[in-house]
């Protein structure tokens, strides 16, 4: 479906819509037919477009950012509303469904040319080919140039994209909990996830749909992913040794029927859950696409690439992240064109905090960014 309607005609807010945004010819070589973005707003565009942030979800996100005149709460509520940081009172907030996602945007389960799912067929699409998806949504929707852009982890290196993609698009952006290009840890880390889904039984090399899904796959990579999402201190303070009762991991006639400590039992839970809310060829490309994140690809040096952006920039990490070190931040922060701080994020569960101390963030935001 087109969005051809004006922008005076974008009255709903919180309501999933859907753009046809056309053919993409994508990085790697591949192409994609007849795209589809899904995406939310909150607020009203003002009349010469002037008010508008965009927000980027991070790899399972979704458009869902805060309630609107649905009551499910979203994944940045305090963040995001009526007098929050991110004041929908003031400004029109949009948030987009990454291209090869699940909630609504084109994605390896929706129908290929042949009425098929993609599965198997799906190409990798690189952060830097949603921008430019994204920034034919933007057209559509009458948005030339972005008050802000912001986002964490995925979210924000889709944002850095964004300003370097499109600098006369971007005023200001908000880089959080994520570093200039995804490191040789993080890139090993993100193939031990995408290995244990191919190796479920049920990924068929990723044609699965009608039958039974990689569940177990996707349990497991998002129990090795969750493990980096939180700080060695948080799970010891929070689960120690301690059995999860009645379970006891020291009685058990054999291996298979040992009881389990409760970190096993909480990483199972976070696994289980997000399986689901979550497609595993999803999982893969937006994986594949956190991996492929490097905004000086085809650019120059760090310095050279950013220096492309008129942006004004917010960078922001977690100080006990394990996955994306504040010392990622800092290197991009030094790189930027004038004096760029670093704002710590601090909080002891490691990366999550992005998502969970929404209070500091959003102070940040608003004294020193979004005034
Ligand atoms: C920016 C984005 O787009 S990201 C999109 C939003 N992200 C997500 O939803 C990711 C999944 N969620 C999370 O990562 C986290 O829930 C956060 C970061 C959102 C919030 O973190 P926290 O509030 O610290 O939640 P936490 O990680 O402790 O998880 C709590 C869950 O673990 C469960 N749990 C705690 N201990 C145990 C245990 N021993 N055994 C089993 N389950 C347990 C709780 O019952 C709770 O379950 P529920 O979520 O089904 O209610
Ligand atoms: N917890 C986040 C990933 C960490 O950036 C998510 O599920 O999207």
């Amino acid at each position: 479906m087109t969005v051809t309607v004006a922008r005076t005609a974008i009255p709903e807010h919180g309501i999933v819509r859907y753009a046809s945004i056309g053919g993409l010819e994508l990085e790697a070589g591949g192409y994609l037919p007849d795209v589809t973005l899904a995406y939310e707003t909150w607020g009203t565009l003002n009349a010469d477009a002037s008010n508008a942030i965009l927000i980027e979800h991070a790899l399972t996100g979704s458009t869902h950012v805060t309630r609107g005149d649905t009551d499910e709460e979203g994944w940045w509520e305090q963040l995001a509303g009526p007098g929050a940081p991110v004041d929908t009172d003031r400004f029109f907030v949009v948030s987009i469904n990454i291209v090869g996602g699940c909630y609504g945007s084109t994605g390896p389960s929706s129908p290929a040319p042949d009425g098929k799912p993609w599965g198997s067929r799906f190409p990798l699409v690189t952060l830097r080919d949603s921008t430019v998806a994204e920034a034919r949504l933007a057209d559509q929707l009458g948005i030339k140039s972005w008050f802000a852009v912001l986002g964490g982890s995925m979210g924000g290196a889709r944002a850095l994209e964004w300003a370097v993609t499109y600098p006369d698009r971007v005023q200001r952006c908000a880089v959080i909990s994520v570093g200039a290009a995804s490191t040789a840890e993080q890139i090993a880390f993100a193939q031990a996830q995408t290995l244990a889904i191919r190796q479920d039984p049920n990924f068929n090399g990723g044609d699965y749909y009608g039958g039974r899904s990689p569940e177990e796959g996707l349990a497991l990579a998002r129990r090795i992913a969750h493990i980096t999402y939180r700080s060695a201190t948080e799970l010891e303070g929070r689960f120690g040794r301690e059995p999860q009762a009645p379970e006891s991991p020291l009685r058990g006639e054999v291996l298979a029927s040992r009881g389990r400590y409760q970190v096993e039992s909480y990483l199972d839970h976070q696994g289980n859950k997000l399986v689901k809310r979550f497609d595993a060829n999803s999982y893969i490309a937006l994986t594949e696409a956190l991996m492929s994140h490097d905004v000086c690809r085809g650019r120059g040096t760090l310095a050279e690439t950013l220096a492309a952006s008129t942006a004004r920039f917010f960078v922001a990490a977690v100080d006990s992240d394990r996955l994306y070190f504040p010392s990622q931040s800092h290197e991009l922060a030094q790189a930027l064109p004038g004096d760029v701080d670093v704002h710590l994020i601090r909080a002891p569960i490691g990366h999550d905090g992005f998502l969970t101390e929404i209070g500091q963030l959003g102070s940040q935001l608003r004294s020193s960014f979004l005034a």
